[in-house]
């Protein structure tokens, strides 16, 4: 294993980072082995990692520290590889990610951020699948997160817990987490790409820990609080990025609306039926992970071409 990365599977003693250095660097190509830039695929996301070319994949299980993604949508390897014309420029794609709600710790969920840290990764673009807690979402828009509301952060479920680490800021500021100039960049990629005014949006995520899905009066709850999207990830992969000094971007796809009807009076309804009138009422909706998979599937390849064309962006602002 090259030195420098020897070195910087000790630092922190997080986990069995030697280990899972000394795979990697086993296995891959040179010309692999230091990405410039790490994706992590949403559910149904998987084939963001299409646009590489020379890929080389390294499944989860060969990887000590990894757990394995069991939902449907997640594969469980890290896809190494080249973007673009000539040299190309070196990525890695996490094809799955872990959730909490699998029965993974969260310094589970966050090890393999800490290990594109250490290969090198420089900026990190997280997507994730989401519901629509603002009502000026459409399914299909990828919305830019540039901020988060993470009520198990707030309430000690947070993977920062822990004695201090040296090298590692103790109070960490998330104020400038998601960076500025990455979404500035996201913009400008969809402009390039023609993509229209309405497709991509901008707003804040909302983490819960799932894996129920809201109630309406979660929903109404969470929009209130200030959240445009709500999910069941990507959060604490952001503290971790942040603690590790990555830039981060992140691009939620609105699969669903949270549906946040107003309160249907039963009641009403019934003193209505019985003096023979009729009462319009919202129909009763229920999201499904089948619903979020298959919008992933459809929308994969507007995604799939923006963050092609913001890695393009971020290496030719920062070779
Ligand atoms: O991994 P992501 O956040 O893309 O997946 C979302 C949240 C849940 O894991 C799942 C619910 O359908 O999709
Ligand atoms: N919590 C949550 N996560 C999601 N992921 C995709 N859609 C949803 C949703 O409606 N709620």
């Amino acid at each position: 294993m090259p030195a420098a990365l020897a070195s910087q599977g000790q630092n922190g003693g997080i986990g069995p980072m030697a280990s899972t250095l000394e795979v990697l660097a086993h296995i891959l190509p040179a010309r692999l082995l230091k990405p410039r830039v790490a994706i992590v695929c949403g559910s149904g996301l998987s084939t963001l990692a299409s646009s590489l070319r020379d890929v080389v994949e390294v499944p989860y299980s060969s990887l000590e520290g990894f757990g394995k993604s069991t939902v449907e949508g997640h594969r469980s390897a890290l896809a190494f590889g080249l973007l673009g014309e000539g040299n190309g420029i070196p990525v890695v794609a996490m094809l799955g990610r872990f959730h909490p709600y699998e029965g993974h710790s969260l310094s589970t969920v966050v090890y393999p951020i800490r290990v594109l840290a250490r290969l090198g990764v420089r900026d990190i673009i997280i997507t994730n699948a989401a519901g629509a807690l603002n009502p000026s979402l459409d399914v299909g828009t990828i919305v830019s997160i540039q901020d988060h509301l993470a009520i198990p952060n707030l309430a000690g479920f947070n993977p920062l817990l822990g004695p201090a680490r040296p090298n590692y800021p103790r109070f960490l500021p998330l104020s400038t987490a998601y960076s500025r100039p990455l979404r500035r960049l996201v913009f400008l990629a969809a402009h390039t790409l023609g993509l229209p005014r309405a497709a991509l949006a901008e707003g804040t995520y909302a983490w819960v820990s799932g894996p129920s899905y809201e109630t309406p009066a979660e929903g109404r709850f969470l929009r209130a609080a200030g959240a445009d999207v709500v999910g069941m990830s990507t959060v604490p992969e952001v503290l971790a990025a942040r603690e590790e000094g990555l830039n981060v971007a992140v691009l939620s796809l609105v699969t669903n609306k949270v549906v946040i009807p107003e309160y249907s009076s039963v009641r009403e309804e019934v003193e209505a039926e019985l003096a023979g009138k009729s009462i319009q009422r919202a129909k009763d909706a229920e999201v499904s992970h089948e619903e979020v998979l298959s919008v992933g599937k459809q929308k994969a390849e507007v995604m799939k071409t923006l963050v092609a064309k913001l890695i393009e962006l971020i290496v030719s602002e920062q070779p």
